[in-house]
């Protein structure tokens, strides 16, 4: 198997990367944390899944990416192989998206599908694969460390061995499924065995053959008894069929017997019956006697023609007429009763309404009699009143009569003297006013004389024709001093004139109110006299109405009372009339009377004739039944004579002796021997059961017998195919053992070459053991760092040989791929290593590929790629350089 081609998106620290895969080695080279492993995963990862992975599916996807896809292509066996996978994270979570391997016969598809399905290619699962072809990265301590039945475990998984012990197991199971079933087998067989040992001892025919005779005998019994009974019911039906026949004779007589007493008795009732019916058949004529008595009265009484229903109705018709006609009268005159009645009322009614008016009216006529009187008294008053007026308005103009004006005039009067008045004021004051300046200048003027000065004009003056001056001051003050007081008595006058005007002019004014009094009292006194006169009248005409009225009313009432005896007449009239009908109801009473005794009368006539009748039927029945009787006892006499007593005792008695064996017989004897006879059937049935159950038991044992011996030869065989297993197992893991350890020496020899260690063993159980050139024995644990990465390497080698050599016809074997092998080495040790990887291509290891930065390893490979990553994407590439030849390498260095 080779790898031929990968290509991954997404995947670790790969954003898109493809390389072609060729044979021979290929050396994939570059700085740490560049992508060499990744890409080793990624063919893994593509081979296996998630199975391959030490975490989970999240981790191959390039972190912050959505998905990774990797696709690898294989050749195999000759086919042609691409296994793609898909893995998308969808939420947190990573998932298979597309898992698809093709191949020469078609497709799988599922992650699950196609890793069985590649694990059965390869004939190895993920661990295997692991441990056989592909060296991780610092695992050199695995397999060293390994318990020996790891590594067995291991190893033969690898070698298949394990198919072995699977079938070993198989046989194993197999074989112990048989023993248990032989042995369950053994034990049924035994139990047979004793079962049947246990029914012979009981020697069935013998009991059989006694069971059968003592059969035999019951049934000759039960036979025997069964006549008897039979013979004995015989004998009792006969007994009983006497008895029955005198039974029912006797049954016959009673009832003939009891037929004569029935017939005796009926004839002795139906004849008291006839007795009672010929006393009533008189009683009912003694009846119909008094009735035509009673009848004749009666109609000889009402004086009707005939004592029949015709005569009756023609009466009856007589008295509907003259009851109509009494009708008619009577309804007029109740008619007639009422319209008086009815007249009378309405007068009285009127008469009493006409009073009414007349007490009204008077009652009017009486308040304007009052009204009159007091409008007369108020007259009265008014006319003193007025007289009173009069006198005092004939005084003022008395007053009038020396006064210097007319009644009327005083008020000009008074204007007058007011005006005099005023103007004498006036002149009064201006009068003073003048007399008091000519007495100041009086005054100065004296002054200025009595101090020599001119008085007028104040000039010094010697004597005097100034003194003239002041003497017409003092005649001036004189005048005016008498102008003065005549003055004031003129005013004194003008005052008492003034006064006497003002008091005339108040006279005036008093008269002029009397007057309008005077017009006022004059008016009521019209009015009153007026109300007085129109009162008195109209008084007088009320009462002469009243008096009218009250002479109607009278008249009214005098016609109410007549009209009122004249109903009272009427009413009599009909009293009468309904006395003459009530007298029409009696005769009428009378007729029905007549009537009912009639009926009753044509009554009894038919009941008597009925119970005539009856008798008569009762003595043609009696004469019947008197017959019957007759033939009865004929009959009674015939069967008393065939009634035989003493023939009814002995059928008693041997019926009751028949009875008695027949019980005895039936519920014991039979009985009992017929259970005696189920008994011993059931007994042979029994008998002859364990009979068949013998020969059914000894079939069994033949066929177990049978089976147990087939069981047992195969339970040979199986042990045998099962230690045979075993052994082979065993064989072959001693010859892979040899075949290993062989290998490992030589693989060791080459990449160690050192004398240090003689030989490594590997045991029989997988331990394995290096020893020293002395001979001592030491652990691989023991040894050191580098020797152990080359033992680890040596180990791994030689299984791959071993597999190689081994199964590579069948299933050839995926690359050998070794993942930073240099690690622990030295130099020397490196091209040791080359060594071996030659050494295994020489084996004919078809493709080899190697993670390494060592220039040794690069120097030897076929194939160099380098893998590189982008220190600012983060991003890693692959590229394929040209193989390096050593030219190459040595112009590098
Ligand atoms: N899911 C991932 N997404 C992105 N980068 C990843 C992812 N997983 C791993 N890496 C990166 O890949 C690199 C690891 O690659 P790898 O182990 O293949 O390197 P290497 O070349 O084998 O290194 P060394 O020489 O040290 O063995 C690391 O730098 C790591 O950061
Ligand atoms: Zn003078």
């Amino acid at each position: 198997m080779r790898f031929t081609h990968i290509s991954i998106q997404n995947f670790k620290p790969y954003e898109d990367a493809e390389l072609d895969l060729r044979d021979g080695v290929t050396v994939i080279h570059g700085v740490n944390g560049s992508g060499k492993s990744s890409l080793l995963e990624a063919c893994f990862f593509a081979l296996y899944g998630s199975k391959a992975l030490a975490g989970t599916l999240d981790d191959v996807v390039t972190a912050g990416a959505d998905d990774a896809e990797i696709s690898l292509e294989f050749v195999h066996d000759g086919g042609q192989y691409r296994i793609d996978r898909r893995i998308r994270i969808s939420g947190d979570r990573a998932t298979t998206a597309k898992c698809v391997l093709e191949g020469p016969d078609g497709s799988v598809e599922g992650a699950r599908d196609v890793r069985r399905h590649v694990g059965s290619l390869l004939r190895m699962d993920a661990e295997a694969f692991v441990n056989c072809a592909y060296v991780q990265q610092g695992e050199v301590n695995k397999l060293i460390n390994a318990t020996p039945t790891q590594r067995q475990d291991m190893i033969d998984d690898l070698l298949q061995l394990g198919k072995l012990e699977q079938y070993r197991e198989r046989a194993g199971n197999a074989r112990l499924g048989v023993e248990d079933v032989l042995t369950s087998k053994r034990s049924v067989l035994e139990d047979i065995e004793s079962q049947i040992t246990a029914k012979e001892d009981e020697d069935l025919h013998a009991r059989l053959n006694a069971l059968e005779s003592e059969l035999a005998d019951v049934d000759e019994k039960i036979e025997n008894y069964e006549a008897q009974r039979d013979k004995a019911k015989q004998a009792r039906d006969a007994a009983q069929s006497t008895l029955d026949e005198h039974a029912e004779k006797r049954e016959r007589l009673a009832e003939v017997e009891s037929a004569i007493d029935d017939l005796k008795s009926k004839v002795a009732a139906d004849e008291s019956e006839r007795d009672k019916l010929t006393t009533r058949i008189r009683e009912l004529g003694d009846d119909i006697d008094d009735l035509d008595r009673t009848i004749e009265d009666a109609v000889e009484e009402m004086d009707l023609a005939d004592a029949n229903v015709d005569a009756i109705a023609s009466r009856r018709e007589a008295l509907d007429d003259r009851e109509a006609a009494i009708r008619d009268e009577l309804s007029e005159a109740r008619t007639r009763a009422q319209g008086l009645s009815a007249q009378a009322e309405r007068l009285e009614e009127r008469a009493d309404e006409l009073e009414a008016r007349a007490a009204e009216k008077r009652e009017a006529a009486d308040a304007d009699e009052q009204t009159a009187e007091k409008a007369a008294s108020e007259l009265e008053s008014v006319r003193e009143t007025r007289a009173d007026i009069e006198s005092s308005l004939e005084t003022i103009e008395v007053s009038f009569a020396d006064a210097p004006v007319e009644l009327g005039d005083a008020a000009a009067l008074l204007d007058e003297r007011r005006g005099d008045r005023s103007a004498v004021r006036e002149r009064l004051a201006e009068t003073e006013t003048e007399l008091k300046n000519a007495r100041e200048r009086l005054a100065e003027a004296e002054e200025l004389r009595d101090a020599g000065k001119c008085p007028e004009c104040g000039q010094p003056v010697d004597g005097s024709p100034h003194v003239d001056a002041i003497s017409e001051h003092e005649d001036a003050i004189a005048s005016l001093e008498a102008e003065r007081d005549t003055l004031e008595s003129d005013l004194e006058a003008l005052e008492s004139a003034v006064e006497k005007a003002e008091a005339l002019v108040d006279a005036e004014s008093r008269a002029d109110s009397h007057a309008d009094r005077l017009e006022l009292a004059d008016e009521r006194i019209a009015d009153h006299e007026e109300t007085v006169e129109t009162r008195r009248e109209a008084a007088e005409t009320k009462r002469n109405e009243a008096e009218a009225l009250e002479t109607e009313a009278a008249e009214k009432r005098e016609a109410a009372t007549t009209q009122a005896e004249r109903a009272a007449e009427v009413r009599e009239t009909v009293e009468t009339l309904e006395a003459d009908l009530d007298a029409l109801d009696a005769r009428r009473e009378q007729l029905r009377r007549v009537e009912s005794l009639l009926d009753e009368r044509s009554d009894a006539v038919d009941a008597r004739e009925r119970l005539r009748e009856k008798r008569e039927t009762l003595a043609d029945v009696n004469r019947e039944r008197r017959e019957h009787l007759k033939e009865r006892q004929n009959r009674r006499d015939e069967l008393r004579e065939t009634v035989d007593e003493a023939a009814v005792e002995q059928a008693k008695s041997s019926k009751e002796k028949a009875e008695t064996y027949l019980q005895r017989v039936e519920s014991e004897v039979l009985p009992d021997l017929r259970e005696q006879r189920d008994d011993l059937q059931s007994q042979i049935g029994g008998v002859n059961a364990d009979l068949e159950r013998l020969d059914e038991l000894r079939e069994r044992r033949a066929g177990l017998a049978e089976r147990v011996d087939a069981l047992e030869s195969l339970h040979d065989e199986v042990s045998t195919l099962e230690s045979t297993y075993g052994d082979l197992r065993a064989e072959l893991r001693q010859r892979n053992v040899e075949v290993l350890e062989r290998m490992l020496n030589e693989t060791f020899d080459l990449v160690y070459g050192n004398d240090a260690y003689s030989r490594i063993r590997l045991d029989g159980e997988y331990g394995l053991t290096v020893f020293q050139k002395d001979g001592t024995a030491l652990e691989p644990e023991q040894l050191s760092g580098g020797e152990r990465a080359l033992f680890n390497l040596s180990l791994r080698c030689a299984i791959y040989r071993l597999l190689a050599e081994g199964i590579d016809g069948a299933a050839p074997l995926p690359p050998l791929i070794l993942d930073e092998p240099t690690v622990f080495l030295d130099t020397g040790h490196v091209s040791r290593l080359v060594d071996l990887v030659e050494d295994m291509q020489n084996r004919g290891v078809k493709q080899i590929l190697i993670v390494s930065h060592d220039d040794e390893l690069v120097g030897a490979a076929d194939d160099l790629v380098r893998v590189e990553k982008n220190p600012t994407t983060n991003r890693s590439t692959v590229e394929r350089t040209d193989a390096p030849t050593l030219e190459n390498a040595l112009a590098d260095d």
